[in-house]
């Protein structure tokens, strides 16, 4: 099987605004070559991602936004944006199913599920995230709860998804799992997926996400199984996000 090509992503959340696009030029000048052997991506917010891939035209750097509508027909849903609408802005990915998205929002897996086909018909690769909360890791229910996100997110079709593991107590603070903790979840998520795709689940890119920083992203990118990182803080500024995507053995 041919190697899974490193993806390594930007979140920006609702942080990025316009005076922050700048970043994304800088962050190319910085990486020079590295973005031809690893996929490096942004995902500003939906109002800013025809402005950011203009800033990357003519570069390898990808634009992709944060959430999409689950509609994928154009229709009278006020407020919404499909996925072919992001598509039409320049995204080429797009995350669904963020824990905030999960938590704040009351996203269910069926929702988010329904948003990665969306993204899917609009010919973009949706990134699915899954993750514990603190409460379900210190119950013992990391494969049951991570296990049924996958089953019933993912949809029926493997070819061009990505799945990002964010464990929710990770994110915007400063713990991680142990090396061997995101080694097992990951495991857990490429037999889950094995279960349905067979060996393409081997083509899946299945990324780690929550607390990656230019000083933890090396460690995290020599465990097996960790295709990339999805990085939320760490990717604002150029210095940073570039010193994550050279820490990657790939880019050296
Ligand atoms: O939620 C995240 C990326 O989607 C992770 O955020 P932090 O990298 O800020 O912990």
């Amino acid at each position: 099987m041919a190697a899974r090509k490193p993806l390594i992503a930007g979140n920006w959340k609702m942080f990025g605004r316009s005076a922050d696009l700048g970043e994304i030029a800088a962050l190319a000048e910085t990486i020079g070559p590295a973005s031809g052997v690893v996929d490096v991506l942004i995902c500003p917010t939906a109002t800013y991602i025809a402005a950011a891939a203009e800033q990357v035209r003519g570069k390898t750097i990808l634009i992709g936004a944060q959430d999409c509508s689950a509609i994928a027909d154009d229709s009278a849903r006020t407020g919404e944006i499909s996925a072919a609408m992001l598509a039409d802005a320049g995204a080429r990915c797009i995350i669904v199913g963020h824990s905030e998205r999960r938590t704040l929002h009351g996203e269910t897996s069926d929702l988010v599920r329904r948003k990665a086909e969306a993204a899917l018909a609009a010919g973009v690769t949706p990134i699915i995230c899954v993750g514990e909360t603190q409460a379900e890791r210190e119950a013992g229910r990391v494969a049951e709860i991570v296990g049924l996100q996958v089953r019933e997110s993912v949809p029926e079709q493997g070819a061009n998804i990505v799945v990002a593991y964010e464990p929710v107590w990770a994110i915007g603070g400063t713990r991680t799992p142990t090396l061997p903790e995101i080694a097992e979840v990951h495991t857990l998520i490429r037999r889950v997926l094995a279960e349905r795709f067979g060996d393409q689940a081997n083509a899946i890119r299945i990324l780690y996400g929550g607390s990656v920083g230019p000083k933890n992203a090396a460690e995290i990118f020599s465990v097996e199984g960790v295709d990339g990182a999805l990085v939320g803080r760490a990717s604002l500024k150029a210095a940073d996000f570039a010193a994550i995507i050279l820490a990657h053995p790939a880019a050296s």
